[in-house]
């Protein structure tokens, strides 16, 4: 079999929990359409998807949001490791570090099997809560142990989102404001075979802890090709500046070859319908604040806009990454913050695939091809 760079179409995983056409723009999770998700179901109830396989009834949402609630604080101690990390440090960094250190407080491991045919179906539900519920509450954590500020404790009284919110910003979100941040909460949850799932697959199929696969997970996530463009599109929409500035800006960029941050995709060829929902939900708030946005969003507008008379005809067009760091602007969150919280979401989507790995597991080890030196003699160091 031939090399194939980046396995760009090789199938190295069968699932059953998300799908997508991109050439139709469609994207399901568990055969759920994600535009009805965004528009009427919550994080919670999305996460029980993903990870059950179908929606939940009154009473199965009701048990795990309430799980979700009461696993919301974290041990003491994972403070005490904030406290040595160095605060100009990158905030993905302190959750990849925070996030691989919650197995020892929590361990279990053991229970589980070489096959995962009988793995700890308690273990695995608890550590999936466990995992899932801790996810915001270290990344608000973070933003305020790095500024020396007490952390701001959770609270059982609100949703996930809405929690998320007031842990960051120590203020009770505006409804609106809340129900966006579900959203993006929703849209990033999950996305079939990316990078960041790959990898947390990969790490799952030795059996390694829940804990260190979204640590891989988190890893993957954070370059600027996968997760971290989000923050980046903001840096470049700054570089920009202005509209008139737009068109010489991006002549320049596409002569030198260089990527335009929040574009591409390697499975869409069209405008990833993502993109759409979160600019959607920026006009949904321009609204709501009278008119009120940052002018880098019509920066932004006006970049998609040229950009698809240069890129089209490749398929390049916005991808999720594109619009959803001018939302969490807009609601107060700090740049190098975007990515954790896309973190927190696609934690739902790593979970679930690793519950989905482990019932019936294989080891991944691919091969490779061999391109270096044959055989040849060792040469004692005093006779080279
Ligand atoms: C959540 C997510 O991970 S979404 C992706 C977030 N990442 C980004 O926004 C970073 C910018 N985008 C990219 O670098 C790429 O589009 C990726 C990494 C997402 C996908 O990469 P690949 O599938 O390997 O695409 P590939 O590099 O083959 O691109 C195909 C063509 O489109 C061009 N292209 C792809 N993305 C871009 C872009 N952002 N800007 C300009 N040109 C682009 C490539 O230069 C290439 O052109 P060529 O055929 O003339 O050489
Ligand atoms: O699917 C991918 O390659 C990237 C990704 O995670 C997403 O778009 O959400």
């Amino acid at each position: 079999m031939d090399f194939v760079p980046g396995l760009q179409g090789v199938p190295a995983a069968q699932s059953a929990i998300s799908y997508l056409d991109g050439q139709a723009g469609l994207l399901t999770y568990r055969g759920y359409r994600i535009v009805d998700l965004a528009r009427q179901s919550t994080f919670e109830e999305t996460a029980w998807v993903l990870i059950h396989g179908d929606l939940p009834t009154a009473l199965e949402l009701a048990e795990f949001d309430a799980e979700l609630r009461r696993n919301r604080r974290v041990k003491y101690n994972v403070r005490d490791i904030m406290k040595f990390l160095p605060i100009d440090g990158h905030p993905m960094e302190a959750l990849q570090t925070c996030v691989a250190s919650l197995g020892m407080f929590y361990p279990g491991q053991e229970r589980m099997t070489a096959n995962g045919v009988n793995a700890d179906s308690e273990f695995v539900e608890q550590m999936i809560v466990k995992i899932l519920s801790s996810m915001s509450t270290l990344v608000a954590m973070w933003e305020h142990i790095r500024k020396g500020d007490d952390p701001v404790a959770p609270r059982a009284d609100l949703s996930y989102a809405e929690n998320f919110l007031y842990m960051m910003t120590e203020r009770e979100p505006d409804p609106i404001e809340a129900r966006i941040m579900d959203a993006c909460l929703i849209l990033h949850a999950e996305h079939t075979l990316n990078a960041s799932t790959f990898a947390s697959l990969v790490c799952g199929s030795t059996l390694a802890p829940p804990n260190l696969v979204v640590a891989s997970a988190i890893g993957t996530l954070a370059g600027p090709l996968h997760g971290g463009a989000n923050q980046r599109v903001l840096a470049m929409l700054d570089e920009i500046g202005s509209v008139e500035n737009v068109t010489p800006w991006l002549e320049e960029k596409l002569a030198n070859k260089e990527v335009i941050w929040g574009f591409g995709h390697r499975e869409y060829k069209v405008k990833d319908p993502r993109a759409d929902i979160l600019q959607g939900l920026l006009e949904q708030l321009r609204e709501h604040r009278g008119g009120q946005l940052s002018p880098l969003y019509e920066i932004a507008r006006e970049l998609e806009a040229q950009a698809a008379e240069h890129l089209a005809g490749k398929g390049v067009y916005p991808n999720v990454d594109f619009y959803s760091g001018l939302l969490y602007a807009e609601l107060g969150i700090p740049r190098d913050q975007f990515t954790p919280i896309f973190a927190i979401s696609r934690t739902a989507g790593w979970l679930a695939h690793w519950k989905e790995q482990i019932a019936n597991n294989r080891i991944y080890r691919p091969t490779q091809v061999y391109v270096g030196e044959s055989p040849r003699d060792y040469r004692p160091i005093g006779a080279r």
